[in-house]
């Protein structure tokens, strides 16, 4: 790595360069046009910095202007050179010690559309928890009509003392009646165990007595499967099994196994073969065992849960749903198991189907047609079941009252920098935040930021899941976990961080994710959507999407991994100036979403030096910086991160960098794009990468509001600035993916032939990386931002 402690050490003082500097790196008309302006501000005694003064959050002065081309020579020759909020000076950055060339930060960025003022954070009554479990007093478990045993295990074993809200009212009604169900309460309220604990304590009324006592023929394992629970991803199918088994201690004699790909068909069989009675699984893979594992009897199947069921829809398992569907149905109810076991009255006398999610996209009401009869529409209070017959059944979703959300309008350049601040000033203090998740849009862009803002020393960490140890690291999470450099502070020495897409294989998924849910250090998880639905992992305290979702209910889904049970939560999003502010106005919240101020956010986050990753030094003198210039030097030193091996061959042969033609990575099969061939620096080219693929992903918005996510307004040489690129790479144009669903085909067996379409990139997963809908309005503004992009001449493409 190249010395950045040279290049942090740039001059603070307001004075004109004095020396003849010699540039280096980047292009040779940027370097001719620095050097032409370093002379002229040497001849008139004045620098030759933008004239913007940088914001620093103090007055509605400071906002950044409106996108502007980058000041000429000229301007920048009168200019004079501000001081800024803090006291001290402005620093040039076209222009430095160090003879690098970059263009300046704080200059050249849209103001916000929205006029706000950063509110005071109030002392205010924190809201009442919507999706915590009930008072003791008020309700139990025993009281729903299930058995003592069941009860007193939830009690003692899982401590959970009361139901939630939509237990309380999911709970009977499976128990008492055999009417399919539509269960809809917001994220973290507890929907799993509302419709597991009934299932089981009917499979369990099978062996046992009302009071407790065992009947003469007790089933087991052998004794029929009777009910499938489809997820969309294998996590969370993974998820639910451990919560089965959890419940299960109470009844061990019944057994439930997962079939979620991504490990050996054989031995899904081989379980399926030794008997089960709650399946859990993905509805790819149990398509493909419904077909080829003759074993797989659903003949007594008298529940079919479709959890997360417009997840399902909007990740193209229709078919594989119709086809389970219509494979149940079409089996012979069984009156009586193999065993002659009465299973009429004590289970349903019917096929009972329950579609359970927080939201509801229009997808849902295709899925209700292919799997309901006469359901009955269940939700945590009786005025969410008014709201949403008042708005003609289209289901309201909304995210958790005690859950804060914020936004933060930040110009594209300053993205990267003000991330690393927020998530600095978040582990600022020991304890306050444990866990924070950052959703990003797509996998090569987890990628590039995990990469970057990893630390490159290896250090022992303490749990054996997250220990890419010296001696023996964990092979499923050596990729994956390791120290972050950046966030960390003198009250967390140690941030661990996590990434997460579906392009990983399944062991390392899994790997990662317990590796995150078990960590003890103060951990962040860089992930897709792939973690935005179902995932219960504890003590998340903060979600930031630094990338906005593809879609509302994707958005509320993201942030529901917050704020959980009635823990509390926060959530930032972050949005781009202009049209993307509109955004917030769409977005389900019981309060407001308060408006934070980028500026405050840098200048808290930076108020202090930044922990560069092992073998960088920062030189002394940063330690008298102000937060704008610290700003600055972060983000030359991520640039300078990027350019560093390959900075001397440019300048040997004088080039422009262009983009090298190579394989296709392959790997990240969402996003497939003519990829550049790691040569001497990977990081440049996973942030080329990064950029392609996150601009692409930027098309994607769901039709109803890409008002918002416009991609003819976004600053391609802007945004590059946000993956530490000088200049907005090429290959962008190169064909937007269509989003066409994987599924059963793909998934599970080629010899299915006829890919009824795949995933982007047609990884065939399960559970791939999904982004929104790539459809020829998508494809066409793509085309038309790609032909803008080459007329005209960005900020960093001077002539
Ligand atoms: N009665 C209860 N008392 C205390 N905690 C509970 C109770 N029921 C569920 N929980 C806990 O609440 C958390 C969220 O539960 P669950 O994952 O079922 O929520 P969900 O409604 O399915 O959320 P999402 O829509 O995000 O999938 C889990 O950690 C679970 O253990």
């Amino acid at each position: 790595m190249a010395d950045d402690g040279m290049l942090l050490n740039f001059e603070l003082g307001d004075g004109p360069l004095n020396k003849q500097v010699k540039f280096k790196g980047g292009r040779w008309r940027d370097r001719l046009k620095a050097q032409r302006s370093a002379k002229h501000a040497q001849q008139n005694g004045t620098s030759s910095a933008p004239s913007r003064r940088p914001p620093t959050g103090d007055d509605d002065s400071t906002r950044p202007t409106k996108r502007q081309r980058v000041e000429d020579g000229e301007s920048a020759r009168h200019a004079k050179v501000p001081k800024t909020g803090d006291g001290s000076s402005w620093t040039p950055s076209h222009a430095m010690k160090t003879g690098q060339i970059t263009s300046s930060l704080f200059t050249s960025n849209p103001a916000p559309v929205t006029a706000f003022n950063e509110q005071p954070a109030e002392e205010t009554e924190p809201a009442k928890p919507s999706n915590a479990p009930l008072s003791e007093e008020a309700e139990n478990f025993h009281s729903l009509g299930l058995s003592r045993r069941v009860a007193q295990h939830l009690t003692t074993k899982l401590e959970m003392k009361a139901p939630t809200a939509i237990q309380k009212n999911t709970i009977p009604q499976l128990i008492k009646e055999d009417s399919d169900a539509f269960l809809q309460a917001e994220t973290g309220s507890g929907k799993t165990l509302a419709y597991l604990l009934p299932i089981v304590h009917r499979i369990m009324a099978l062996s046992l007595n009302e009071d407790g006592t065992a009947k003469e023929t007790k089933v087991h394992r052998n004794s029929g499967l009777f009910a499938i629970i489809l997820a969309p991803t294998r996590e969370l199918c993974k998820q639910i099994a451990v919560v089965l088994e959890k419940v299960l201690r109470c009844a061990p004699w019944l057994v439930c196994t997962t079939v979620i790909g991504g490990e050996s068909k054989k031995s899904e069989k081989a379980r399926i073969r030794k008997g089960v009675n709650i399946l859990i699984a993905t509805p790819g893979r149990l398509t493909d065992h419904l077909d080829h594992t003759k074993v797989l009897d659903v003949g007594t199947v008298r529940w079919l849960v479709l959890d997360e069921g417009d997840r399902m829809m909007e990740m193209g398992f229709e078919e594989d749903i119709r086809t389970i569907v219509g494979k149940i149905r079409a089996d012979k109810l069984q009156k009586r198991n193999s065993e002659g076991v009465v299973l009429d009255g004590i289970l349903p006398s019917r096929r009972v189907t329950v579609l359970c999610s927080a939201t509801m996209k229009m997808n849902v009401q295709r899925l209700g047609e292919i799997s309901l009869e006469d359901a009955v529409h269940i939700t945590a209070s009786k005025s969410e079941m008014e709201k949403d017959a008042a708005a003609g059944n289209q289901a309201a979703f909304t995210a958790p009252s005690q859950l804060k959300q914020s936004c933060i309008i930040v110009p594209a350049k300053l993205r990267l920098v003000t991330l690393v601040a927020l998530l600095k000033s978040t582990f600022a203090r020991r304890g306050s935040v444990m866990k924070a998740i950052i959703f990003i849009s797509c996998a090569d862009s987890v990628d590039f930021h995990y990469e970057l803002l990893r630390d490159t020393e290896v250090l022992e960490l303490p749990t054996p899941e997250s220990s890419p140890t010296k001696a023996g690291a964990s092979n499923h999470t050596a990729s994956t976990v390791a120290p972050a450099a950046y966030v960390t502070s003198p009250a967390n020495p140690r941030v661990i961080l996590h990434k997460l897409h579906g392009s990983l294989a399944q062991p390392v998924r899994s790997s990662t994710l317990n590796a995150f849910a078990k960590c003890k250090d103060p951990a962040v998880l860089i992930t897709t959507d792939i973690a935005s639905r179902g995932l219960d992992v504890p003590a998340v305290d903060l979600v930031i999407e630094y990338d906005p979702a593809f879609a509302v209910p994707d958005h509320v889904h993201r942030i529901g991994r917050t704020a959980r049970a009635g823990r509390s939560g926060k959530a930032v999003l972050f949005l781009l100036p202009g049209c993307e502010e509109g955004y917030t106005a769409i977005l389900p919240a019981s309060t407001p979403i308060t408006p934070q101020l980028y500026e405050s956010v840098l200048q808290k986050g930076l108020i202090t030096t930044v922990n560069l990753p092992s073998g960088h030094t920062t030189p002394e003198s940063t330690q008298k910086q102000t937060w704008t210039s610290r700003a600055e030097a972060l983000q030359l030193h991520f640039e300078q991160r990027l350019l560093a091996p390959l900075q001397s061959s440019a300048q040997e042969d004088g080039a422009e960098e262009t983009p090298r033609k190579s394989k296709p990575k392959g790997k990240s099969g969402s996003w497939p794009s003519k990829a550049t061939k790691p040569k001497d620096n990977p990081l440049l080219d996973s942030a080329r990468q990064a950029f392609r693929s996150h601009i692409r992903a930027y098309a994607t918005h769901v039709r109803e509001e890409r008002v918002y996510f416009d991609i003819t307004q976004l600053h391609l040489g802007h945004m590059a600035k946000a993956f530490g690129l000088r200049e907005a790479p090429g290959g962008i144009g190169g064909g937007v993916s269509r989003r066409v669903h994987k599924p059963a085909a793909a998934t599970n067996s080629a010899s299915k032939g006829g890919q009824k379409g795949g995933k982007a990139g047609g990884m065939g997963k399960d559970d791939d990386d999904e982004v929104g809908v790539v459809d020829d309005d998508a494809a066409r503004r793509m085309k038309e931002k790609m032909m803008m992009v080459m007329n005209a001449s960005s900020e960093f493409n001077i002539g």
